[in-house]
Parts: C-alpha cells; sequence; structure tokens
C-alpha cells in the first residue's frame, strides 16, 4: 500500500465498534471500509451517532467524509462493515432518514419547481399514483415558508441561486418528516443570510428532539453550530461533545499539522486549511 501523506501520523485509539447499536442511537457505523481502487477512502471506521444532537463530521478534503455519509445511507456499497439505524438495518428505518445532498450532486436541468422539489420528499405518502392533494399541497408551502422559500414555490430549480436552492432540499427534507437528517456541506456556496436560515432550521430540528449529521468545513463555526464532533481522516479519530473533542491534538491528527490558525476558541479559521 502507499503512503498517505495525508493521514495522520498517530491515529487514536479506535471508537468502540459497539458503541451504539441500540435502539436509541440512530446511526451506529461499525468497521466500515469503502474504496472506490486500491486506496480505501474509508478505512475500517466506527462511530456512534447521538440522538437529540448536532454533529458536524470535519477532516481534510478527500477525507471520506461524503463516501462516509453515502455508504451509511446505501447508496456507495462498502467492502465491509455495519450499519445500523436505530438499532435495525438502514433498509427498516431508511424512511426515517432524510439526506441532502452536495448541491454539486444535483442535476439542476431536471424540470421540476421548487414546491415538486418539496412535494419529493414526501414520495412514501404519495404513493405510486403520486396524487397529490391540498393537504400536502399545504404542508409544502408550509416547509418551503420554514427556509424562507414560499415565494419561489413554482420557480424552476435550476433558476435559483445556489443558496435558495440549497433552502428548498432542506424543505424536500422536512417535508419527509424524518428523524435523522443527514447534509453533506450544507453551507458550501450560500450566502450568509442562507446560511443563518439554513441553521435556524438545524436547531429547531435538534429542539424537536430530531437529530443532524452534518458534513462541515468551516472550523470557525463548529463551536457555534455544533454539539457534537466527528474528526475523521480516512480513519476515525474522535468522536464527542464540541467542548472536548474540537481540540487542537484532534485537529492535528485529522488535518496533519497543517492548520495555518488554531480554530479552537479562537474565530477566523475558515479556509485554514
Ligand atoms: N466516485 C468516486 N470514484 C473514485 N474515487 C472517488 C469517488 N468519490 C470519491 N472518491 C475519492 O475518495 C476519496 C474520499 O472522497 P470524499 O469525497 O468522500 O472525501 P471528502 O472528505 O468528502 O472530501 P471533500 O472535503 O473534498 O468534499 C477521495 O480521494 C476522492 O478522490
Amino acid at each position: 500500500m502507499k503512503h498517505d501523506s495525508t493521514r495522520p501520523e498517530a491515529v487514536r485509539p479506535a471508537i468502540p465498534a459497539t458503541a451504539g447499536d441500540a435502539p436509541s442511537v440512530p446511526l451506529a457505523i461499525s468497521g466500515l471500509t469503502v474504496s472506490y481502487g486500491d486506496m480505501p477512502a474509508v478505512n475500517d471506521v466506527s462511530v456512534a451517532f447521538r440522538s437529540g444532537a448536532m454533529t458536524a463530521i470535519i477532516g481534510p478534503n478527500g477525507a471520506g467524509k461524503s463516501t462516509l455519509l453515502k455508504s451509511a445511507l446505501g447508496i456507495v456499497t462498502p467492502l465491509s462493515g455495519q450499519v445500523t439505524c436505530w438499532g435495525r438495518p438502514l433498509a427498516r428505518q431508511r424512511h426515517r432518514i432524510a439526506y441532502v445532498p452536495q448541491r454539486a450532486a444535483i442535476d439542476w436541468e431536471f424540470p421540476a419547481r421548487a414546491l415538486d422539489v418539496v412535494l419529493m420528499g414526501m414520495y412514501r405518502e404519495l404513493g405510486l399514483l403520486r396524487r397529490v392533494r391540498a393537504s400536502h399541497l399545504a404542508r409544502a408551502m408550509s416547509c418551503l415558508a420554514r427556509v424562507g422559500m414560499e415565494d419561489f414555490a413554482d420557480r424552476q430549480i435550476g433558476r435559483l441561486s445556489g443558496g435558495q436552492q440549497q433552502r428548498v432540499f432542506l424543505a424536500r427534507a422536512l417535508a419527509q418528516g424524518a428523524d435523522l437528517y443527514m447534509l453533506d456541506e450544507p453551507f458550501a456556496g450560500v450566502d450568509a443570510a442562507t446560511e443563518r436560515a439554513i441553521i435556524a432550521v438545524l436547531k429547531e430540528i435538534v429542539a424537536e428532539g430530531g437529530t443532524v449529521i452534518a458534513v462541515h468545513h468551516d472550523l470557525a463555526t463548529v463551536p457555534g453550530y455544533f454539539d457534537r464532533v466527528f474528526l475523521m481522516n480516512v480513519h476515525a479519530i474522535a468522536e464527542g461533545p464540541v467542548a472536548t473533542a474540537f481540540s487542537r491534538e484532534n485537529l492535528d491528527l485529522a488535518y496533519g499539522g497543517r492548520l495555518a490558525q488554531d480554530p479552537v476558541g479562537a474565530a477566523g479559521a475558515r479556509d485554514a486549511y
């Protein structure tokens, strides 16, 4: 195997593989390894995500964060490992999980209005015939209103700004009425107002008992936005409350000591790596 210079020199003792295979744990990953070629993108990762918390997944570019989310959702097939949601196989709990992919992964030419995208979140209750009732429309509109997008319901999604598109996808997740929200870089390429709107909705979800897991890049906002962090760089490094796990030591392990500034307790770490 080639030496991977992005890997931390010393990897922390493994997070207990059996940390959370329990009905109260929305997502437990055990011994997960994913590879697209010779090199694993995710190597033997075990982590349990807490219920009723907002957890940031952080690590450098290419650390396998998106791959971890995608394999946890069954979008990418792992080489090995197990994923359970509330103590049961993912397939039986999928309807309880909403996924907001990276904006870059979405086909924005798709001929759908913002309202149609939100209605897609209700696919289970709309059934095979996709019979949309007034109550569905009203709920879709209220989800759009929750993210400040009710005035754009009829706009084709490709003709919305990046921030507006991200809000619509969050509205689709809300319409699904999920218990676990998994978001891949929800703040990438969005304006400050959208970022504030999205974080407010995510905090509401958690206040209502939901769980949020988001891949996040801006280390400066981690303490303000998140309760917990999971640091990874191909391998798992640490998971825990921001107050303890978001430490200089763990960041050095994740980023290989390449952070230009110290984000722990200091503002201004945006793009510092
Ligand atoms: N579809 C794919 N085919 C081949 N290699 C891939 C594919 N998707 C990701 N990779 C590779 O797997 C590794 C992990 O990628 P991934 O996107 O999961 O990392 P990431 O931590 O989310 O990165 P970033 O922060 O840059 O978005 C990278 O080396 C990437 O080049």
